[in-house]
């Protein structure tokens, strides 16, 4: 489990983070959302220990250093927002980067079919002799996505892992996330914009407004028309699909 209590974040002399605290739990998605700017990847960081924040930070009930940042907490896998990289490694060899504290100087056959399982479970099978310089940018994310869960963090920090992907590989990322955090009690927190993707997706929600949290709690009880249509400043109208899932849409879209 981790465990935020009274996170505040000051970047040059603007003060970003406001006394946020809540707690995302083992073998749960938890989403979080809010508006441009709100300040989603920033809490990310500091939850990735990358940025230097005042306030307790607790994982599986042990302190995380906070003060400082700038280093990766050891128990994290963390995807960035921007994976723009120049590196001519091919993608298997970058997905295997994941295993770097186990890898010699030879490969494993079964090191090798661990990576093939994790590209084929994205949708990315095709690609493994690709360069990783030479795939779009959707495609490098995913790349570097599959290079994490292969190195089976306990705690899975994810930036928009889905906003540059088209909608088949939105579905194959977001479910392969979900199997993973269930089926390896991974606790994954996910910066989404895609609120019906949060509905589908989701155990938990945190929404942010002005770097401050605004809500916390199941999916189904954040994401209403109610408590968004303020946030996001538009009308939010809920309708439900034959087969009973509800999904969000902009009043009158
Ligand atoms: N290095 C920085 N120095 C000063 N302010 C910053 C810096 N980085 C970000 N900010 C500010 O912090 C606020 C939150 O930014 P952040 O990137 O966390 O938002 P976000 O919710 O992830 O936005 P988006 O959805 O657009 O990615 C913004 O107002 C931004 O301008």
């Amino acid at each position: 489990m981790l465990q935020a209590q009274q996170l505040n974040v000051s970047l040059g002399r603007q003060a970003i983070l406001h006394d946020v605290s809540f707690e995302a739990r083992p073998g749960e998605v938890t989403a979080l959302l809010g508006p441009n700017g709100s300040g989603k990847t920033t809490l990310l960081k500091t939850l990735a220990g990358l940025l230097p924040a005042r306030g307790q930070l607790q994982w599986q009930g042990q302190a995380l250093p906070l003060q400082r940042g700038g280093q990766l907490h050891a128990a994290c896998g963390y995807l960035p927002q921007d994976c723009s990289t120049r590196s001519r490694l091919s993608v298997t060899e970058a997905v295997l980067l994941g295993q770097l504290g186990a890898l010699g100087w030879r490969v494993s056959a079964e090191q090798r079919a661990a990576v093939q399982q994790q590209l084929a479970a994205l949708g990315l099978g095709a690609l493994a002799e690709r360069r990783l310089c030479e795939l779009s940018g959707g495609q490098r994310q995913m790349v570097f996505l599959a290079q994490v869960l292969l190195r089976q963090p306990g705690l899975l920090l994810l930036d928009e892992p889905i906003s540059a992907l088209d909608l088949q590989h939105q579905v194959q990322v977001m479910r392969s996330v979900r199997e993973q955090t269930q089926a390896r009690q991974l606790t994954c927190v996910v910066v989404l914009h895609d609120l019906n993707a949060a509905l589908a997706y989701a155990d938990r929600v945190l929404l942010l407004q002005h770097g401050r949290l605004l809500a916390a709690g199941p999916a189904r009880d954040i994401l209403t028309p109610t408590l968004l249509a303020p946030v996001f400043g538009v009308a939010i109208h809920q309708a439900h699909t034959a087969s009973g899932h509800s999904v969000l849409c902009p009043h009158g879209g």
